[in-house]
């Protein structure tokens, strides 16, 4: 593993460039999959550790997997699990998914993760599956990883914060179908994440469970059984933010393939925010191209909805001639790292004029004051991909602990040397 990734300054990019599968997709596909009846073949898989994690944990609870490449065939059957102890490395997604799905079983099953993992929340989701009567046991810390969970669950509702993390509420929709009467999940504060769940739905839908019903605080999933489906997963929205962004930074024109018209993710919404920073930016039902003279202006925009690019975006917005201002994601503190603080802190090391707020960032105008620098990464693949494209305008930085990408990017460095010049 290295330690240090250094990196060039580059010229204008010109590229089109292939992300790998979405991982939020591929992980809703691996559990509808694995609670179906009948064979489901998913193909452009992603090769991140959060997708390999929740394979190998599926495949742990008697769920059979052929693994070839881009593509998995996945044998379900519907929740009788074996006693297992799964692990989920660093991935927030896995875990959360994992800790409600095999609560349906009646086996007591073990879940843990990476020391960063084990800091995160888990408690809203954990007092609703107690709420349906699921037993729930604590290694360490009362909340957190590691856990064991009995089930089944024998209720029929829970109610639940959304401003936690939309993870939970997703986990809870996709058990909902084999829960006796269904699920209805009532939420007592704003959801964060909302295109998340939306994608939930729409992933059930392709497995066959239709009819959930949704408000902006209910939501009603009914009782019913996930049919075996074949899904060609879109590439992964977040992880285009990064090449769409080089063109933004350093000039010219990228385009990713797959992610045009009509895709799925709510953070394909990164191209228009790229817009309104000055970039022209163009959709084909098949692509998305982003082209820009290097001239940036600053915005003021809730992220709520699309907190992984915020570290995209404030790269991007130190590059600005114009502040920026990102509001609605306090809730970031709690993700891979401090989303909030760790990147403040280490944009600072770049001379980067950026603060932290109660629920965003504020970042100035920086390249008067910006230089070359070592910046660490924090456990958190999006910070060392952000750090990779904004080094790639600045030239001499070096990214501590580059093989976090490997969580949901494993080629990203190359992808990077390949494109920039
Ligand atoms: O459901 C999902 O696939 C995800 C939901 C979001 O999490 P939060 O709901 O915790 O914001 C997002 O940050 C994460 O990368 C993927
Ligand atoms: C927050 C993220 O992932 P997770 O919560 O699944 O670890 C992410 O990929 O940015």
């Amino acid at each position: 593993m290295s330690t240090t990734m250094r990196v060039a300054p580059s010229g204008r990019i010109d590229a089109v460039v292939a992300v790998p599968g979405s991982k939020s997709i591929a992980n809703r596909a691996l559990v509808c999959a694995a609670l179906a009846d009948g064979t489901s073949t998913l193909s452009n898989l992603p090769d991140g550790d959060d997708t390999t994690a929740l394979l190998a944990a599926v495949e742990a609870l008697g769920v059979a997997v052929t693994h070839d490449g881009e593509r998995a065939v996945i044998d379900g059957h519907g929740g009788n699990w074996p006693s297992a102890t799964l692990h989920a490395g660093l991935a927030g997604t896995t875990s959360r998914f994992l800790t409600a799905l095999v609560a349906l079983g009646s086996t007591p099953i073990t879940i843990d993760g990476d020391p960063p993992l084990r800091g995160r929340p888990f408690g809203p989701l954990l007092d609703a599956l107690t709420q349906l009567g699921v037993g729930i046991e604590f290694g360490e810390q009362p909340g957190h990883l590691p856990l064991t969970i009995t089930g089944p669950p024998n209720g029929t509702g829970v109610s639940l914060r959304g401003d936690v993390s939309s993870q939970f509420v997703s986990a809870l929709m996709m058990i909902g179908p084999a829960i006796d009467n269904g699920l209805v999940i009532e939420l007592t504060s704003p959801l964060v994440s909302v295109p998340y769940v939306d994608l939930t739905a729409d992933v059930m839908g392709w497995f066959g469970v239709d009819g959930i019903e949704r408000t902006h605080d209910r939501i009603a999933v009914p009782h019913g059984s996930y049919r075996a489906g074949e899904v060609t997963i879109e590439p992964d929205a977040s992880s285009a933010s990064y090449p769409l962004a080089l063109a933004a930074v350093c000039g010219g024109r990228v385009t990713v393939e797959g992610l045009g018209l009509g895709a799925l993710q709510g953070d394909a919404r990164f191209a228009d925010l790229l817009a309104s920073m000055g970039c022209a930016v163009t959709r084909t039902t098949s692509a998305v191209t982003v082209e820009s003279g290097g001239v940036l202006r600053g915005i003021d925009v809730d992220m709520s909805d699309i907190s992984d690019l915020v570290p995209t975006v404030a790269i991007v917005a130190a590059c600005a001639s114009s502040p920026t201002r990102i509001r609605g994601v306090g809730f970031i503190r709690a993700k891979e790292s401090d989303r909030l603080g760790d990147l403040t802190n280490e944009l600072r090391r770049l001379g980067v004029d950026i603060d932290e707020t109660d629920d965003g960032l504020e970042i100035r105008p920086s390249a008067e004051g910006w230089h070359g620098g070592r910046v660490d990464t924090h456990h958190d693949h999006r910070l060392a991909m952000a750090f990779g494209v904004l080094g790639s305008r600045i030239g001499d930085v070096e990214v501590a602990e580059p093989d976090v990408v490997s969580k949901s990017w494993p080629g990203f460095w190359q992808m990077l040397s390949a494109v920039t010049t």
